[in-house]
């Protein structure tokens, strides 16, 4: 199991403390503000084989957990499972209650995990914290549709900003992403399997910049390239 993303992170009046910032008085609460109970809820893991695999990504998979046995490659569960830490973090510290309802809250749920099995978006990641690398492991399902019979742009961008996102993992901290350049070089038939390979290539204070590539499986076909920039979220600073 990856060490976790973010160490637990202090109270923010600590954090302040800390960088000799003087505690700012404390806000007005306002409404009560949401308490995210933290009792253990047990997510399934989509990262799994499911029936809806195609044999390419049943056959890939099983070659990236090979890869795990010496310890290089680390299988991540699906993000529910594995940052719950970091979610709660982010809830805590950044979700304001204003422009999120409860009741909308309640029902809330990581967009590429929200569609019926097969259907949207199946895959796994694998991450190699040494080469700071994530590989996501990616079949695009018929409710992806762009051009007729083909993965519609925005949904390979959900997932190279899933990928690259990932690639954070090892810096301290909560990201979000501030740029994203995606060259689209081939389309992608639908309910093919790509190879989302990803990297981290420079970390510049609160800026971490990344790079991937996507290919088909064969490695034959080079479908897109993408950069990105993702920003450390300050707890000084409001997100709204
Ligand atoms: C949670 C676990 C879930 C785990 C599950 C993971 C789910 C996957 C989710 C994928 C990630 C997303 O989709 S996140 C959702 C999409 N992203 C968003 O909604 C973010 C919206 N933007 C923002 O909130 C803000 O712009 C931030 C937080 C990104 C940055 O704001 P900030 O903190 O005030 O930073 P700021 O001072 O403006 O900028 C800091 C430095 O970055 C530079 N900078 C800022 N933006 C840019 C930019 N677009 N292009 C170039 N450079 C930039 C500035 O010039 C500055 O450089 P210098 O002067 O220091 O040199």
């Amino acid at each position: 199991m990856l060490r976790s993303c973010a160490a637990r992170p202090r109270t923010l009046s600590a954090l302040r403390a800390a960088r000799g910032g003087a505690p700012r008085p404390a806000r007005d609460p306002g409404p009560a503000r949401r308490s995210f109970s933290t009792e253990k809820v047990i997510h399934k893991d989509h990262s799994l084989p499911n029936p809806s695999w195609s044999k390419d990504l049943r056959l890939l998979f099983d070659q990236f957990m090979k890869k795990c046995e010496d310890g290089s490659w680390k299988h991540l569960p699906s993000s529910e499972c594995k940052v719950p830490q970091r979610i709660h973090s982010f809830k805590t510290y950044f979700l304001d209650s204003k422009p999120v309802k409860e009741d909308q809250l309640s029902q809330a749920r990581p967009f590429t995990r929200s569609y019926e099995v097969g259907q949207g978006f199946e895959y796994a990641m694998f991450y190699n914290e040494d080469e700071k690398r994530t590989v996501c492991l990616f079949q695009g399902g018929p409710y992806l549709e762009g051009p007729p019979g083909f993965l519609h742009g925005g949904a390979l961008a959900t997932m190279i900003d899933t990928t690259l996102g990932v690639c954070t993992i090892s810096c301290m901290g909560l990201f979000m992403t501030a740029n994203l350049n995606i060259n689209f070089k081939s389309p992608i038939p639908l309910c093919s399997v790509v190879v989302i390979s990803s990297q981290l290539d420079k970390v510049e204070g609160r800026k971490v910049f990344v790079s991937c590539n996507v290919r088909s499986v064969d490695e034959k076909t080079l479908h897109s390239d993408a950069t990105g920039l993702f920003i450390k979220l300050d707890p000084e600073k409001s997100l709204t």
